[in-house]
């Protein structure tokens, strides 16, 4: 997966390791030109000079000018990279969310959810660029620093050598502790963003139960509990880098005591140690890098494995794969269909239902008799678990999930508004509606008068889910926005249960002339909507039965 996703940049990724190589290649340089620099020193102050101290030191500057350059480069050009591997990564997470069945969000914590599109992703795209593609310079600066140790002085080297292994053996015990706590950080993370996210959306239950105290204190527990586990992370984390540090600095210790022996048998001169010593810190530099990287692919890892385990759902199938449904008459047919929630009794048990084009019925029954469940097995919102249904004598599982849900309006029992205008909740039925249209649907699901009185008429924001309306108001606008959609099939799933008496009835009125029209399942309980079905259906633990 790290590899699709980074594919689309490998140029600028290439070009930044490059950079990267380029940028470890003047770091070994450095230590050369010390050891040179402290050989003229001593050849000045013994007056047997051979270099111009000048050039050396116009050397050091201009080699500290391309590193700056370097640098400056490629953290240019690896933002810009991550930025845009994160946004890709973010879409394509969030299309994929977007496309899988309802079931998946029926099952999951919305805070999870939101985690992965929040965290996850950017600890992913953070490590394309920032780690994965460091820990090649990263080795190569630590390899190169090595061999040349070994050309001055194998001794020496070899010990410094040892120090590597060593290193790895306190990275992988470390490591080892680091990641199920850097998984299980981002669980509790993500509970808190839950119950934040949905104490927030449940604020006006929290008020009036007065909850406040105890929501409150739910909240702080869990984040008390990120806190404290962040704690135990940052002691892991923290005692990391200074742990590998302090190891080096032994070795380094160690091998100055080991030099001085070197030194005074002739086999190692002192510019020669200066070489070795800033060679030996230009590799502990990365080593301390190097515990980074296995910090931070445990944390990828665990980000990685979260977002395959969401991209591996299957989602639904293709907006357009199938058969391209022409405009439909209307004619409804249910054969035998079963279907059951995930682990629970069969919701609707063989179920026929023929409903003639142009017909409007009525479904009643008892809450949880799987009246819903039939209009959303009809939009294909879930799958039947047996048997078929047809619309014009085709079965709706072959055809393409557009053509289908596009002939279908459904007002459905709890109302989805967007925190936007009255009219652009409207215009969501339909793609770039005149205004006159837009009047139109609302006159006939009797919003229109109600929208006149706000403040700003039809561009009134109406706040998250359409709260600075009354319910019956944002019934009102959910009718207006099916009727907009002019579909041959209408589901009113319990739409009129907001109205005022006089108000259903005027809307009833209305109706009869838009509902003749097409085909129309009412959900319902009111007498006054029974009255306007040719047919009234009674639906008992998901058992059909005829009212009449
Ligand atoms: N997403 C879901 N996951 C699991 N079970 C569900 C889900 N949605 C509904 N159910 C169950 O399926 C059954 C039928 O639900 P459905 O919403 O179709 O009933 P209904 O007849 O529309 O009820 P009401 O009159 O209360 O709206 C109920 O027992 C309900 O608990």
């Amino acid at each position: 997966m790290l590899l699709t996703l980074a594919a689309p940049y490998r140029l600028a990724l290439a070009v930044g390791l490059i950079l990267m190589l380029c940028e470890s290649a003047a770091l070994l340089v450095m230590p050369w030109l010390g050891g040179r620099l402290a050989e003229t020193f001593l050849q000045e102050s013994a007056g047997s000079s051979t270099i111009n101290i000048q050039v050396l030191f116009l050397g050091a500057l201009a080699l500290f000018a391309v590193q700056a350059v370097l640098k400056f480069s490629n953290i240019y050009l690896l933002g810009g990279t991550t930025t845009r591997i994160l946004a890709d990564l973010k879409i394509r997470v969030y299309d994929h969310l977007q496309a899988l069945p309802l079931a998946f969000s029926h099952r999951r914590r919305h805070g999870d959810t939101l985690a992965l599109l929040t965290h996850d992703v950017y600890v992913v795209s953070d490590y394309i660029s920032g780690t994965a593609l460091a820990a090649l310079p990263l080795f190569f600066t630590v390899s190169g620093a090595l061999a040349l140790m070994f050309r001055i002085d194998s001794l020496l080297a070899m010990f410094a050598a040892i120090i590597i292994p060593l290193l790895y053996l306190l990275l992988k015990i470390f490591g080892r502790r680091m990641r199920p706590l850097a998984l299980q950080l981002q669980e509790e993370h993500a509970i808190a963003i839950a119950i934040a996210e949905e104490n927030l959306s449940m604020l006006p239950a929290i008020k009036t139960f007065t909850r406040e105290q105890q929501e409150s204190q739910r909240y702080r527990s869990q984040i008390e509990r990120v806190v404290s586990l962040s704690a135990k992370e940052r002691a892991i984390h923290a005692a990391l880098g200074p742990g590998v540090q302090f190891v080096t600095a032994t070795a380094v210790v160690l091998m100055l005591w080991l030099a001085q022996g070197q030194i005074g048998d002739g086999a190692l001169t002192v510019p020669q140690l200066v070489s070795f010593l800033l060679y030996a810190q230009v590799m502990a530099r990365p080593m301390a890098g190097l515990a980074d990287v296995y910090g931070q692919t445990q944390r990828a890892r665990g980000a990685l494995s979260r977002l395959a385990t969401v991209l591996a759902e299957e989602p639904e199938p293709s907006w357009h794969a199938g058969k391209q449904m022409g405009k439909i008459n209307g004619n409804i047919e249910f054969r035998s269909v079963t279907f059951s929630y995930p682990g629970r009794e069969p919701a609707l048990r063989c179920l026929d239902l023929s409903v003639a084009a142009g017909e409007t019925i009525a479904i009643i029954g008892p809450n949880g008799a799987g009246k819903s469940t039939v209009a959303h097995l009809l939009m294909r919102l879930h799958e039947p678990s047996k048997g078929s249904i047809f619309i014009d004598g085709v079965d709706i599982s072959t055809v393409s999930l557009h053509s289908l849900r596009s002939q279908i309006g459904v007002v459905p029992q709890h109302v989805l508004l967007f925190n936007a205008s009255v009219r652009d909740n409207i215009a969501y039925g339909r793609p770039e509606p005149t205004q006159h249209d837009v009047e139109a649907a609302a006159r006939s699901a009797r919003a229109h008068d109600f929208i006149m009185q706000l403040p700003q008429g039809y561009q009134t924001p109406i706040g998250d889910r359409g709260v600075r309306l009354s319910g019956g108001q944002q019934q009102r606008l959910a009718l207006a926005r099916a009727l907009l959609k002019d579909p041959p099939i209408l589901i009113l799933d319990e739409a009129t249960a907001m109205f005022d008496p006089e108000g259903e009835r005027e809307f009833l009125q209305a109706c009869v002339d838009v509902l003749r029209q097409r085909t129309v399942l009412l959900i319902t309980h009111r007498p006054a909507s029974l009255a306007l079905a040719d047919r009234v259906f009674k639906l008992d633990e998901g058992i059909m039965t005829s009212a009449e």
